[in-house]
């Protein structure tokens, strides 16, 4: 199999330690380029820790990470972090206005975000172009979570880390974020990541999965292995025997 062409992560061996605590172990494996692929697994299991490594907000202990077939430490700092956008669970928000939010990325390299570049963006994650000079604390959690959305693709990345986006959104906005995701890797064919603790949600959205637990790679594949796991601590976790 030629992974080079195929992956936009690849991870070689790649251990992860914080203060002699082994977080992430031994992991191999890539991540589909322009496909969805869900991370799931039990709490702890190294998740959230693993996306650290792919926006190199952390260095890994030994292995190799490649972005797009290059080493990561090869790139530099800024051009990664345009490259590999990230979605928080909670979307963090500056106090001020949804348009000072969506700016953001911009404001902070010192440049403007065109006016035309806003309402596309807003358009782009279904948010009404009139929100722009609304309080960002006055929109509902499904807006925030749009607008961080629209925030990080400001910056065009290739590659979009979601970190439990819709865990506290009602299944109304559940859906809608799981839409317009699915839209942004359709149109842009952005490689998505995306932390969910939802099964029935990594078996919809996703192209593929990984089951990570106790700081390694368990199994992976296309999503269906959901429904037929091979690993008996696998099976047990979807059966919801492992928190
Ligand atoms: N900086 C750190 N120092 C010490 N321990 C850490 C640090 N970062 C993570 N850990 C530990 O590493 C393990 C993995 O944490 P991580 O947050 O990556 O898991 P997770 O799979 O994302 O969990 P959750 O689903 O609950 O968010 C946990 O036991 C956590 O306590």
């Amino acid at each position: 199999m030629n992974t080079n062409n195929q992956a936009a992560i690849r991870f070689e061996s790649v251990n992860y330690a914080v203060d002699g605590l082994q977080i992430l172990k031994n992991i191999t494996g890539f991540f589909h380029e322009g496909k969805i692929t869900t991370l799931v697994g039990p709490s702890g299991a190294g998740k959230t820790s693993l996306f650290r490594l792919c926006n190199a907000m952390k260095s890994p202990s030994s292995g190799e990470i490649y972005i797009h077939g290059k080493p990561i430490d090869d790139y530099d700092q800024v051009e990664l972090r345009r490259n590999v956008g990230i979605a928080l669970q909670n979307a963090p928000m500056i106090h001020g206005s949804v348009r000072k939010n969506l700016d953001l990325p911009l404001t902070l390299q010192g440049k403007v975000l065109p006016k035309e570049e806003e309402n596309r963006l807003m358009n782009v994650v279904g948010l009404e172009k009139d929100l722009l000079d609304r309080n960002s604390k006055d929109l509902s959690g499904g807006q925030r979570q749009k607008l961080s959305i629209a925030r990080t693709l400001v910056n065009r990345p290739d590659i979009l880390l979601l970190d439990e986006i819709t865990s506290s959104l009602d299944r109304v906005s559940q859906q809608d974020i799981e839409k317009l995701i699915r839209h942004i890797n359709e149109e842009y064919r952005t490689t998505i990541i995306w932390i969910t603790h939802n099964l029935q949600q990594a078996l919809t959205v996703g192209n593929y999965t990984w089951v990570m637990m106790n700081g390694e790679l368990i199994e992976s594949g296309k999503s269906d292995l959901l429904n037929h796991p091979q690993n008996d601590k696998v099976k047990r976790f979807i059966k919801g025997e492992v928190e």
